[in-house]
């Protein structure tokens, strides 16, 4: 067996899903459950995204052999701390936070004693709460796992096919890699999608009805993004600031290319360019991480219900 008893701190979205899933392809292994919201407790409970959902912190993570910390990045190191007198010594220790440096260190304080081994799904939606969790969310998606330097081989691997279990592929990296790689492919799209979303309510001359009436497909699935959990994602950037910062300046940069090559007329650089993306589009199709497809990664599931 993998892991005896695994404790879910955060019963949303990510947590939702990992308690669901465990039941499902992992049977025989317990789960308890805590989320700071009585409501969410609740909820968890009438839908069973878990076998026990505990009224405490503490009652969850007592007997547990890993503990998986699913809330907001920014609370990680408080959520860590509640359970420190607690904790089984050989409890593993990981998270599914979107940023790992910060969260790695905060987890790392919170809890000195114990081998904390970080990981992220790649996996998720823009829905969130207790609702929005389904058994399927990890299926042919990746899970990125950032073990720190001189990790417990055992306890890695043992992690690794946890979430194999789940039906995951693990890539493993550093934490500072990672947040650099993310930083390009969903934290700037992020912040992109609030922009624009943003930028579209504002205008003094197109009014709100008019924007909605002609949302043509690209704005449509900005709004879509843009409609993400503002406190995950509040956190995100704060605590992968310096990366996003990075990734940032050379987005700018790329877009004041382009920019100029409309002022100026300049319709080689602006199709060159173009040509250059859809090929890139056509690869990931072609390597099968084309998501738009009906049944990509979900089975029989919808995408959260949230
Ligand atoms: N939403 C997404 O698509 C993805 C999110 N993630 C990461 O997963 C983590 C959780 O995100 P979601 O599940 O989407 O969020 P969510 O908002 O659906 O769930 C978070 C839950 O944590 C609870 N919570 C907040 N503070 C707490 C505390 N101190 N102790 C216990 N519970 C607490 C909230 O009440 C909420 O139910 C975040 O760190 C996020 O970066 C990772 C991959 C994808
Ligand atoms: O819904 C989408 O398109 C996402 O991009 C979901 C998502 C959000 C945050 C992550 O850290 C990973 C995946």
């Amino acid at each position: 067996m993998i892991f005896q008893r695994v404790a879910v701190i955060g019963l949303g979205l990510q947590g939702g899903s990992i308690g669901l899933a465990v039941q499902e392809f992992l049977p025989g292994v317990v789960t308890t459950g805590y989320d700071i919201s009585a409501d969410n407790r609740a909820r968890a409970a009438e839908r069973g995204l878990v076998h026990k959902v505990c009224d405490t912190a503490v009652d969850a993570a007592r007997d547990a052999d890993l503990v998986i910390f699913c809330v907001p990045p920014g609370v990680m190191g408080e959520a860590a701390a509640a359970i420190r007198d607690v904790l089984p010594a050989g409890c593993l220790v990981s998270d599914v936070g979107s940023s790992k440096q910060a969260i790695a260190k905060a987890l790392g304080e919170a809890l000195p004693d114990h081998i904390v081994i970080p990981a992220h799904p790649v996996a998720g939606t823009e829905n969130s709460g207790p609702d929005a969790g389904f058994a399927h969310l990890f299926r042919n998606r990746w899970c990125i796992v950032t073990p720190p330097e001189q990790t417990d081989l055992l306890k890695l691997s043992t992690l690794v096919e946890f979430w194999e279990a789940l039906g995951a592929n693990v890539e493993i990296m550093t934490a500072e890699h990672h947040d650099l790689v993310l930083a390009v492919t969903s934290h700037l799209p992020h912040l992109i999608a609030y922009t624009i979303v943003g930028t579209a309510s504002d205008l003094e001359d197109v009014t709100q009805s008019e924007v909605i009436k002609y949302s043509a497909g690209g704005f449509r699935d900005f709004t879509r993004i843009a409609a993400s959990d503002p406190t995950m994602w509040r956190d995100v950037f704060l605590s992968n600031k310096d990366a996003v910062l990075t990734m940032l300046q050379r987005f700018t940069e790329d877009l004041t290319a382009l920019q100029r090559a409309i002022r100026v007329g300049d319709g080689d650089t602006l199709f060159d360019h173009f040509k250059r993306t859809r090929a890139i589009r056509r690869s990931i199709i072609e390597e099968g991480q084309d998501d738009s497809r009906p049944d990509f990664g979900r089975g029989d599931h919808e995408r959260g219900s949230a």
